[in-house]
C-alpha cells in the first residue's frame, strides 16, 4: 500500500461513525443553523473518539491534490510557521515565486533536497543540507494569502475573498504587529523540528528579492516517541487540548466546516480554507499558583482524564445543563468549553502548537502559551463569532493574552504541473 493510502486508512481508521457502528447505536444527523450557513453535525458530536494515530512517525504525505495538506492532516509534532512580506511589485515576480516555491514544496515534502545540486564547488549549495540523510517526516507545507495581498500593488484588490475580513479587536487584545499579518503564511508542520525549519529556511532562501520575512515561530507538543498511542496532547497548563475538535476524516464534515465550497465565492477559493492564527500568551506562572478546583473550572474539564466536569471519560457528551444539587450548573457558564461549544451550532477546526520562545528578561516570567491556528470555512460565521463570545466573559481570559493575529485564504491545492494560486494569479 503506498503512503498515501496508508494514510487514508489510517484516517479512516475509527471514525465516530464507525465507533457507532460498533457499538451498534445508529447515528442520526441533525441539520442546524449556523449565521446562515446550513450546517451538517452528527447528533451526539460531542462524544467522539479519539482522533487516528498516524500510521507512522516517517511517511510522505502527497503535496499535490484537490487540497494543500497540514489543514486536515493529522497533526505532526512540530511547526515552523512564517509570514513574507512581499518586497516586489510585479505579479510576475509572485507568480515565478509560487512556481518556485510549489516544486521545491513538493520536493521537501518528498524528503528530496530543495532542487538539484549544482556541479561547480565555486557556488554556494544548492540546498542549505541539514536535512540530508533525513526522511520527510510527514512533513506538509501549507500557503496562504493575507488581506495585504490584495492591496493595489498586485492589482487583485478586486479579487479579495469576501470572507478575508480584517480581523475585529477583540476584548483585551493586545495585538502587536511584529507577531501579525504578513502578505503570505508558510505553515510546515513534521514530525521532526529539523527538516520544518529546514524548509522554511530554503523557501526563505527562494524568495530572496522577491519577499522578506516578517515573522517567524516555531511551535511543538508531545512527540510520537514519547507517546505512540496518539491520545489527545496537553497544552502548557496540563490538560488535553483537541480532545473535541470535528472529526474531519467525514469528507462531509470537513466540507462543512473547513473547506470554502464553489458557492461560497470566489469560486478560486473552492477547495482552500480560512486560517485564523493567534499568539496566546499564558500567564504561566499565574496559572500554576491557582487551585486544581480552579483550573478545571476554567476549561470545564477534568484535568487529569480530560472529561468534561462531572463525567469519568475524555470522550463523554457535554451536557451543559447538569445541574449539581445546589442547583448549579456542573459545567460553569462561564468555563471555556461551556462558551466555546456555541450551542453545538458553530464548530472550527483547531491546529494549535505550543510554543516556547525564552523568556522575558524585564520580568524573569516565561514567554510560552499557544500559537492557535484553526481553519474556517468562513472565518466570518466561526471564528470571528466564537472569539467574540469567549474574548467577553471566558474565565480562561484571567491567564491568557493575545498578542499576535492573522487570517489568511490557504489556496487550494495544485495539480502536478499547475502551482499553489495558479487559479487565482
Ligand atoms: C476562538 C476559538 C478558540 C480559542 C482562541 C481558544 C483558545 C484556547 N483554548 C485552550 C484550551 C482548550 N480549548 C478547549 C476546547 C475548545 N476550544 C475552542 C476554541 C478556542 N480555544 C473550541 C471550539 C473548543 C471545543 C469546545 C467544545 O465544543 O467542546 C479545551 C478542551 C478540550 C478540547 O475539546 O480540546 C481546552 C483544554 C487554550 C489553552 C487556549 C488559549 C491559550
Ligand atoms: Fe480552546
Amino acid at each position: 500500500m503506498d503512503t498515501k493510502r496508508l494514510e487514508e486508512a489510517a484516517n479512516k481508521k475509527m471514525t465516530r461513525r464507525d465507533a457507532l457502528k460498533l457499538a451498534g447505536v445508529g447515528g442520526i444527523g441533525l441539520l442546524l443553523g449556523a449565521g446562515g450557513m446550513k450546517t451538517f453535525f452528527p447528533a451526539t458530536s460531542t462524544a467522539k473518539q479519539a482522533p487516528p494515530a498516524p500510521s507512522s512517525v516517517d511517511g510522505t504525505i502527497p503535496f499535490y491534490g484537490k487540497h494543500q495538506s497540514g489543514i486536515t492532516t493529522p497533526m505532526q509534532d512540530f511547526i515552523c510557521m512564517g509570514a513574507f512580506d512581499l518586497t516586489t511589485t510585479s505579479i510576475d515576480d509572485v507568480r515565478k515565486l509560487f512556481q518556485s516555491w510549489t516544486s521545491a514544496a513538493a520536493r521537501l515534502t518528498e524528503g528530496k533536497s530543495v532542487d538539484d545540486e549544482s556541479e561547480n564547488p565555486h557556488l554556494p549549495p544548492v540546498d542549505t543540507g541539514e536535512s540530508m540523510g533525513l526522511g520527510s517526516m510527514r512533513m506538509t507545507i501549507t500557503f496562504g494569502l493575507g488581506a495585504s495581498f490584495f492591496d493595489e500593488r498586485f492589482g487583485l484588490a478586486g479579487k479579495r475573498p469576501a470572507p478575508l475580513v480584517d480581523l475585529p479587536r477583540f476584548n483585551s487584545d493586545e495585538i502587536r504587529k511584529e507577531w501579525s499579518g504578513g502578505d503570505i503564511v508558510v505553515q510546515v508542520c513534521a514530525n521532526d523540528p529539523q527538516v520544518a525549519f529546514h524548509a522554511l529556511r530554503n523557501l526563505a532562501r527562494i524568495a530572496r528579492g522577491k519577499a522578506v520575512l516578517h515573522w517567524l515561530q516555531d511551535g511543538f507538543q508531545r512527540t510520537s516517541a514519547a507517546d505512540p498511542s496518539g491520545s489527545t496532547p496537553r497544552n502548557l497548563m496540563g490538560f488535553k487540548d483537541g480532545s473535541n475538535n470535528p472529526q474531519v476524516s467525514d469528507a462531509k464534515v470537513a466540507d462543512e466546516i473547513v473547506w470554502a465550497q464553489t458557492e461560497d465565492n470566489p469560486a478560486w477559493m473552492a477547495g482552500g480554507s480560512y486560517m485564523v492564527m493567534r499568539r496566546i500568551r499564558m500567564r504561566i506562572e499565574v496559572w500554576d499558583r491557582s487551585s486544581l478546583d480552579d483550573q478545571e473550572s476554567t476549561f470545564g474539564r477534568h484535568r487529569q482524564s480530560g472529561a468534561p466536569l462531572g463525567k469519568s471519560g475524555e470522550f463523554d457528551e457535554l451536557e451543559l445543563d447538569r445541574k449539581d444539587s445546589a442547583g448549579k450548573p456542573v459545567i460553569p457558564a462561564t468555563s471555556h468549553i461551556a462558551l466555546a461549544h456555541m450551542e453545538g451550532k458553530i464548530k472550527i477546526l483547531r491546529r494549535g502548537y505550543s510554543y516556547s520562545s525564552g523568556m522575558d528578561v524585564k520580568t524573569g516570567q516565561l514567554d510560552a502559551g499557544l500559537l492557535f491556528i484553526c481553519f474556517n470555512r468562513d472565518p466570518r460565521k466561526q471564528f470571528i463569532p466564537m472569539q467574540q463570545k469567549l474574548a467577553s466573559v471566558d474565565q480562561l481570559n484571567e491567564y491568557i493574552t493575545h498578542v499576535g493575529s492573522g487570517l489568511y485564504a490557504c489556496l487550494p491545492g495544485a495539480n502536478e504541473g499547475g502551482y499553489i494560486g495558479d487559479k487565482l494569479f
